[in-house]
Order: structure tokens, then C-alpha cells, then sequence
């Protein structure tokens, strides 16, 4: 690269990834023994790589590898025209499924998925071009540390046929208590949420209320991923009053959830029933969210998800961070775009907790009084490891695992299991 001339894309390396995941129960079924990631870097002619972590369903990758054909050359900096190329790859190769999301969410934008990794390294280039962190390519840092919450599961004790996890099993009020009181105690999250939809939703409640006397002052929410009913909904929520901060997706659909919004208390936060720009429109007019779940996974990266926030500002609705099961690239863009977004006022949710290995090296990202501090490095502020990689892609050919399909998993102890939508 001369002097002034921007960095030019010269190759562009994807490595999917296992890491170890606890057998975490939701609404569709149970967590795999791994979880999958793609680790995508972009190579430049100036020096710098960007990185950037997305999901790895077979069908995503060769999406993606497609697209990393298609980007050789583009100068670093034209994220615009990055998007048009991956539309272009989409329209070419198609768009349908492959959403690497369980199931529970399946309208997101296929151009945006794809094109969010991508988007990302590319911001982390220009952060390492200009020696400034991402944060200020997106407007600048609002707060210095992004707080996020306690991701409480409902689990089984180890994956069956192995050993157990060190965190145990989880399927009573007491137990639940006794997992947050572990994550408040390890990483001080002053917020907490939740993983519903798997015991009948009075045990739910009662688990809440727990969590309500062991932690007084910590902000709630549950997520129960659309297996009640509206009515359902209704008498949970109203059972809730006053308890919970937000109730995230009870129930499925705009119309579903505008019906549980005019009869319940608190906001409704959803990263189901708007999941791409397209449906921001409708539920609006319908009033059925109050809450939007941003996630740059989905929402087509970091400046996307800037926009979605103004959108949401605009209309008077707030707007919180969804998370899957990540590894640090991930992490670390979650807190620039978190750090950037003055609208982002809720904790954000994180797995964090529940991994126990990483492809970034370790000491860049660390929760103080449940918050992490924004990384001042120029880029995203975190470095990969090559052995850690090579360790995780090994993991990744060996374990088998190709696609998530956490109710297929939960089929093999449970054939009965059936993960339907407002089931309760
Ligand atoms: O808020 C959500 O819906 C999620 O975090 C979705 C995830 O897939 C979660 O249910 C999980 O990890 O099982
Ligand atoms: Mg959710």
C-alpha cells in the first residue's frame, strides 16, 4: 500500500471452530456438546487483518467462502460496497436457510448474516489503518465499560455419557439461585435473565421469584422463546408485575405478542419476532415490542446495528443486546458497538460464562463489577492465538458436529421431545 491509498483485501482465510458447551436446556432442546463458529480474517495488502466470528451451519460457510472470493481487491474501507457484493454472492448461490440459529429464529436477512463478519473485520482494519479502536469509527465510546447480564440456564448436570460440568444441574428454583449466585459472585453482573420455555411456565415463576428474593436489586427478565400462548403470556406476565424489567418473546409473531402487550405490565423485548429491518415497520404499527434484541450476527454488523438503534429511537422503543454461544471476536465487537450506541441502556446478554476456551489470547477482554471495559488497541483490541486456533478447527474436524440442532440432539435421550411454538 502506498502512502494515503487505502488497504486493499489480498485474501481471506474462514476456519470453523468447536468449542466445549454445556448441555444447556431451551425451548427447542439442548445445547450440543460443542458449539460452532466461524473465524473469518481478512487479509491486506497494507499490513493489518481483520477478524471477525460468525456462525459455522455448512451452509453459512460456503456463503461465506463464496463471499471471500468475491471481496479480493475491495479497498477496506467500503463497507457499502461490501454489502452489494455479498447480495450479489446471495443472489447467485441463494439465500434460503442455513441460518445457524436452532430454529428460533429463521427471518433474519441472509445478506445481512453473511455480510456481518466481513463488515466487522473490515472495521477492525480501518481501526488498525488509523490506530484508533472500532468504538470510534462507530461515533465514539458513550460509556467505558458495556455491562452484561447473568445468562442463567436451566441444564443437566453433564452432557449424558460424560462427565459432569463443574456448574452441575439446574432444573429447580434453588438451582437456579445457586447459578447466579456463581455468576454474580465470579463476574459481578448487576442484571440477570433467565432461559425459560423448558419447565411449565409456574415454575418459571417461581424461579423468578426466587431469583427476586436472593438478588433485590438486580434487574430481571425471562425468556421462555415463544412456547406460550397469549394467554399464557398474559397470566405469566401479570404474575410478574413489578418483578421483571422486560418479558422477552412469550409468545410467537407481531400479532401474538401486540395481543400480550396490551395486557401485561412490563415492556416486551423480542429477538424473534423482529430479527430484519423489513419487520421493524409492522411491529411498530402493531405496537408489539417495546424492546428490540439487536444482535450484529444477524443484523448485518456493527454500523447496521447502529442504524436498527436509531430506528428503535425514533419510534420510542428501547433496545437491548442478544447474544449465542461466542467466542471473543464476538465478544469484543458486542462491547465496541454496546460502548457506541447511546440508546443500548439495558445490560447486554452474554454465554460468556459458559465456555471454557477461546481462539483470541487471553487478558484483553475481562468483566469488572460485571462490565467490561472497551479496549483502547486500535481495531477490535484482540489479538487470535494460532495454536488456540489450530486446537479449536482441530476440535471442529474431529467432533462431527456440522450444523446446531439442539432438538435433534434432545431426540436421541427424548424421541418424544416436540419443539413447537406456544406449546404451553
Ligand atoms: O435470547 C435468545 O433467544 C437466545 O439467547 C437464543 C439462544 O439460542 C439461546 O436460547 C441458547 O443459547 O440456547
Ligand atoms: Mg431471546
Amino acid at each position: 500500500m502506498s502512502d494515503g491509498a487505502a488497504p486493499r483485501i489480498t485474501d481471506v482465510t474462514i476456519t470453523p471452530v468447536a468449542f466445549h458447551d454445556p448441555a444447556l436446556l431451551n425451548s427447542v432442546g439442548v445445547h450440543e456438546p460443542f458449539a460452532l463458529r466461524s473465524i473469518v480474517q481478512v487479509h491486506t495488502d497494507a499490513g493489518p487483518t481483520g477478524l471477525g466470528e460468525t456462525y459455522a451451519d455448512e451452509l453459512h460457510l460456503e456463503r461465506l467462502t463464496a463471499v471471500g472470493h468475491e471481496i479480493v481487491g475491495l479497498d477496506a474501507f467500503a463497507t457499502e460496497e461490501l454489502h452489494q457484493r455479498v447480495q450479489r454472492v446471495i443472489d447467485r448461490v441463494g439465500g434460503a436457510g442455513g441460518s445457524g440459529l436452532t430454529g428460533m429464529i429463521t427471518t433474519s436477512s441472509t445478506v445481512d448474516r453473511v455480510a456481518s463478519p466481513f463488515e466487522v473485520a473490515l472495521l477492525d482494519i480501518q481501526g488498525k489503518a488509523i490506530g484508533r479502536p472500532v468504538c470510534d469509527l462507530l461515533g465514539g465510546a458513550v460509556r467505558s465499560a458495556v455491562p452484561f447480564s447473568a445468562y442463567l440456564f436451566y441444564k443437566w448436570a453433564g452432557h449424558p455419557g460424560r462427565e459432569p460440568d463443574s456448574w452441575g444441574e439446574a432444573l429447580d428454583p434453588d438451582a437456579i439461585v445457586a447459578q447466579a449466585r456463581r455468576m454474580v459472585d465470579d463476574y459481578g453482573f448487576t442484571a440477570i435473565k433467565l432461559k425459560g420455555g423448558v419447565r411449565p411456565p409456574e415454575e418459571e415463576i417461581e424461579a423468578i421469584r426466587a431469583l427476586r428474593r436472593a438478588f433485590p436489586d438486580h434487574p430481571l427478565r425471562l425468556d421462555p422463546n415463544a412456547v406460550w400462548t397469549t394467554r399464557t403470556s398474559v397470566k405469566v406476565g401479570r404474575a410478574l408485575d413489578g418483578v421483571l424489567e422486560y418479558l422477552e418473546d412469550p409468545t410467537p409473531g407481531i400479532e401474538g405478542m401486540a395481543a400480550v402487550a396490551r395486557e401485561v405490565p412490563m415492556p416486551l423485548a423480542t429477538n424473534m419476532c423482529v430479527v430484519a429491518f423489513d419487520e421493524l415497520a409492522p411491529a411498530v404499527a402493531a405496537d408489539a415490542v417495546q424492546v428490540v434484541l439487536s444482535d450484529h450476527h444477524y443484523w448485518g454488523g456493527l454500523r447496521r446495528s447502529k442504524l436498527l438503534s436509531g430506528i428503535c429511537d425514533t419510534f420510542g422503543m428501547g433496545v437491548s443486546m442478544h447474544s449465542n454461544s461466542h467466542l471473543g471476536i464476538s465478544l469484543a465487537a458486542m462491547v465496541h458497538l454496546a460502548a457506541a450506541t447511546p440508546n443500548l441502556s439495558y445490560a447486554c446478554d452474554t454465554h460468556w460464562p459458559w465456555k471454557t476456551e477461546d481462539v483470541i489470547v487471553d487478558g484483553a477482554l475481562t468483566f469488572t463489577d460485571g462490565a467490561v471495559p472497551v479496549p483502547g488497541a486500535p481495531g477490535l483490541g484482540v489479538e487470535l492465538d494460532p495454536d488456540a486456533l489450530a486446537r479449536l478447527h482441530e476440535q471442529y474436524v474431529r467432533c462431527g458436529q456440522r450444523n446446531r440442532d439442539d432438538t435433534g440432539y434432545m431426540r436421541r435421550f427424548d424421541p418424544s421431545f416436540q419443539p413447537d411454538l406456544a406449546r404451553w
